[in-house]
């Protein structure tokens, strides 16, 4: 493992005041970055994220899928409980990349499921390691997590990676039309721990919208 701490800084967001640490991952030349709040190395399980990176969901507002409302859920929650981690892995469409994940959303938008349009493309569902978080929380000092994920197989890639998971809190938000087909198929072929009658419905913002 190749990760190696770079710097660190103040983060304000509109929900708190995080520390920002930056890592590089001189293997894959990847940067990653861990978002913490308040005391994360008094020993006791810190609430938690792992977050993939979704360049669409979590800076362009898509409503494709549910990573930009669970990331903003996630750093709402940790500011309100005034401690938390929040990883952030640069590891775009579970592992395949942007362009590829554009090519598997080209395919869904001619009818094939998140799965099957990575499989078209010679994928596996899911590409993802989560290796790179055990020498982050160590760096940070985090004992156990109190992870926010419905995700079964993260929860499984972590403990066995060593990571103490302490607890998993569900994390369903941001439910809308255009990901209602997405958020069901994760829940049946990828296994996720939810049901779509457990998400609360992203709101509308207030503009004239075109189709
Ligand atoms: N290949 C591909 N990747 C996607 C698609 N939609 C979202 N992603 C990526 O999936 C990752 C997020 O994975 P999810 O399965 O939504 O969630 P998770 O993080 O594993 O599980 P939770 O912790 O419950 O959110 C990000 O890297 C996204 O870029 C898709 O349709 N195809
Ligand atoms: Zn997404």
């Amino acid at each position: 493992m190749t990760i190696r701490f770079i710097a660190a800084s103040r983060l304000p967001t509109p929900w708190a005041t995080f520390t920002m640490h930056g890592f590089e991952d001189e293997a894959t030349g990847k940067d990653h970055i861990a978002l913490t709040l308040g005391n994360v190395a008094d020993g006791e399980p810190v609430l938690g994220r792992v977050h993939s990176e979704c360049l669409t969901g979590d800076a362009l507002f898509s409503m494709r899928c549910d990573c930009g409302y669970q990331l903003q859920e996630a750093l709402k929650r940790i500011a309100e409980e005034g401690r938390g981690v929040l990883l952030y892995l640069r590891q775009e469409g579970r592992g395949i990349g942007l362009l590829n994940k554009i090519r598997a959303y080209h395919l869904q938008d001619q009818g094939a499921d998140t799965v099957e349009a990575n499989e078209r493309l010679g994928f596996g569902a899911d590409l993802r390691r989560y290796d790179l978080c055990v020498p982050m929380l160590e760096h940070l000092g985090v004992n156990g997590l109190r992870l926010m994920t419905n995700n079964p197989r993260k929860v499984d890639a972590l403990t066995k990676e060593g990571v103490d998971i302490a607890e998993r809190v569900p994390l369903t938000t941001g439910l809308n039309p255009h990901n209602e087909q997405y958020l069901s198929t994760k829940a049946g072929k990828l296994g996720h721990m939810m049901a779509l009658g457990d998400f609360t419905r992203a709101g509308d913002v207030d503009i004239e919208r075109k189709p």
